[in-house]
Parts: structure tokens; C-alpha cells; sequence
């Protein structure tokens, strides 16, 4: 049977509202498609900065996974399009904006909101790593809500600096796994140790291994540093997630199978899809 001829897109199919971020390589804007009225992001990456970087097979072999990924906490892709100087990506709109913004609001996460939250995580990156995607960039920057509250991994391709700026510029250092900061080869369980970093954050508001100065952090991830303040106060069963996944030995930590029959998740999350 015939394939449906792939839509060719172009920017004349899109009406261009307000930007929702800016990135290293161009700004997000939200669009409507204008035939069928259809609410998107739009991305813009200029061609000059991607050839500036070398990152043209980076950005095709991700546009490959991207369009075969579906799963409802990845934000999806639904397809792309160029002009001369520009490459524009048509991804989903998640209606409820950074995860990153409520936690700044919110100060720190109920244990239920948190258990959801690392839940979808979970499942979204057991999807990921089946489809031989690993490392997905899920620090809260790099989440975001769509209009049901439901986490999705909107993994930003590069690093975007968008309007809820991190008050630390270095907070990037502190989602990273020992074998990442020792920059050893890295498999799959990078994503497990980021698992126990966000529960630590989405629960205590700060990740666990902040330091004023970067070498500090890098210190504190070498020697898995963990504690755990006495307020807010988080249950046992928390920490215990948080304590199993916070290992260095990498083939030690928990496997995302087992973090979904943790009892902390059982107890608090809301699994409902
Ligand atoms: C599947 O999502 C992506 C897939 C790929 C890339 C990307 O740039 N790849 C890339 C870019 C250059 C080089 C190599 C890879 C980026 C994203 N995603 C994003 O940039 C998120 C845009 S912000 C936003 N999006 C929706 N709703 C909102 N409310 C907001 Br705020």
C-alpha cells in the first residue's frame, strides 16, 4: 500500500504567537497551524549556529528518534521543516509551561506529586532506553506539564535558557552521575541516578548535592554525599527510594522495573495514565 505522502510544511501553514523560550540555537514560539486551527511549539534553529557547532548528524539523528518516539510523557515531535537559514521544529505544546516554575513556586512537592511525577519518569525512560535513547537530558528545566498536569521529558536538544532562569548558573553540574563527571563511558544507569536526584528535589525543593562552587558539587557527587534535612519532613520509604537509586556503583542502583515496585511509589503515586 501506498505511504500517505509526508506533508510538506512551511512557515505559511503556521499563524506565530508568543515566544515561550529562547535557546542556544534559536527561540520557541507558540503557533497554531492554520487549516486545521492546531495549537504547537514552534522551534527555530538557525543553520549558521548548527553548522557553528558541528551538529548537523547530532540534530538529524535526533530528529529520526524524536519522530519514532511515542509515549505520553516524551513531548512528541510531530515533524519539521527548513528555509534557507532556518530549521523549525513542530513539537507539542505543553499547556501547563515548566516544571521548574512550580517547584519555584511551590517551594517543594507533596510525596504523591513527587511519587507521579518520578512514576511517569520512569516509565517514559524505560520507553526510551527499549528504543536504545538513553540519557535524557530530565533535569526540572527539561520538564514540562501539559493541560492535565502530566510530566512530559520536553528533552530541549541543547541547553535552553529559558524565562525561569536557575538562580545557579552551575546547577547543571548537579544532575550529573559520577561516571558522567568522571567522564567515563556511560550507559543507561545515568538515568537512574538522575531518577534520585529529581525525587531528592521535586521532595526537598534543592538537589542533593548543591555547593556554592562547582568543585564542591563535583566532590559531593564523587563521594555521594547524601543527607537529608529535617524539614520538610519526607517519609522513610522516600529516602529509602532516594538512597537506592544515589548509589555509585552504577550496575547497584535500581532498575527502573524496580523503582515502579518500590512501595513508595506504589503507595503514593497516581498511576492513572
Ligand atoms: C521533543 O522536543 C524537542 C526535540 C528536539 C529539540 C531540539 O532542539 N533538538 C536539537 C537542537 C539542536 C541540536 C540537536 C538537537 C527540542 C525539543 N523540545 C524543546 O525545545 C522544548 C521547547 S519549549 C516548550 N515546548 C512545548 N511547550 C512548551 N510550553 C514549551 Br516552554
Amino acid at each position: 500500500s501506498q505511504q500517505p505522502s509526508k506533508k510538506q510544511w512551511s512557515l505559511s501553514d503556521f499563524d506565530i504567537g508568543k515566544p515561550l523560550g529562547k535557546g542556544k540555537f534559536g527561540r520557541v514560539y507558540l503557533a497554531r497551524e492554520i487549516k486545521y486551527k492546531y495549537i504547537v511549539a514552534l522551534k527555530v534553529i538557525f543553520k549558521a549556529q548548527i553548522e557553528k557547532y558541528g551538529l548537523h548528524h547530532q540534530l538529524r539523528r535526533e530528529m529520526e528518534i524524536q519522530s519514532t518516539l511515542r509515549h505520553p510523557n516524551v513531548l512528541r515531535m510531530y515533524g519539521w521543516f527548513h528555509d534557507d537559514e532556518r530549521i523549525f521544529l513542530i513539537l507539542e505544546y505543553a499547556h501547563g509551561g515548566e516544571l521548574y516554575q512550580e517547584l519555584c513556586k511551590l517551594g517543594h512537592l507533596s510525596e504523591r506529586q513527587s511519587a507521579t511525577y518520578i512514576a511517569s519518569l520512569t516509565q517514559a525512560l524505560a520507553y526510551c532506553h527499549e528504543k536504545h535513547v538513553i540519557h535524557r537530558d530530565i533535569k526540572p528545566e527539561n520538564l514540562l506539564l501539559d493541560h492535565e498536569g502530566r510530566v512530559k521529558i520536553a528533552d530541549f536538544g541543547w541547553s535552553v535558557q529559558s524565562r525561569s532562569k536557575r538562580h545557579t548558573m552551575c546547577g547543571t553540574l548537579d544532575y550529573l552521575a559520577p561516571e558522567m563527571v568522571e567522564k567515563k563511558a556511560h550507559d543507561y544507569a545515568v538515568d537512574n541516578w538522575t531518577m534520585g536526584v529529581l525525587c531528592y528535589e521535586f521532595l526537598y525543593g534543592v538537589p542533593p548535592f548543591e555547593a556554592k562552587q562547582q568543585s564542591d558539587t563535583f566532590r559531593r557527587i564523587m563521594k555521594v554525599d547524601l543527607s537529608f534535612p529535617s524539614t520538610p519532613d519526607v517519609s522513610a520509604e522516600a529516602k529509602d527510594l532516594i538512597s537506592r537509586l544515589l548509589v555509585k556503583d552504577s550496575s547497584k542502583r535500581l532498575s527502573l522495573e524496580k523503582i515502579m515496585e518500590h512501595p513508595w511509589i506504589v503507595k503514593n503515586a497516581d498511576t492513572m495514565g
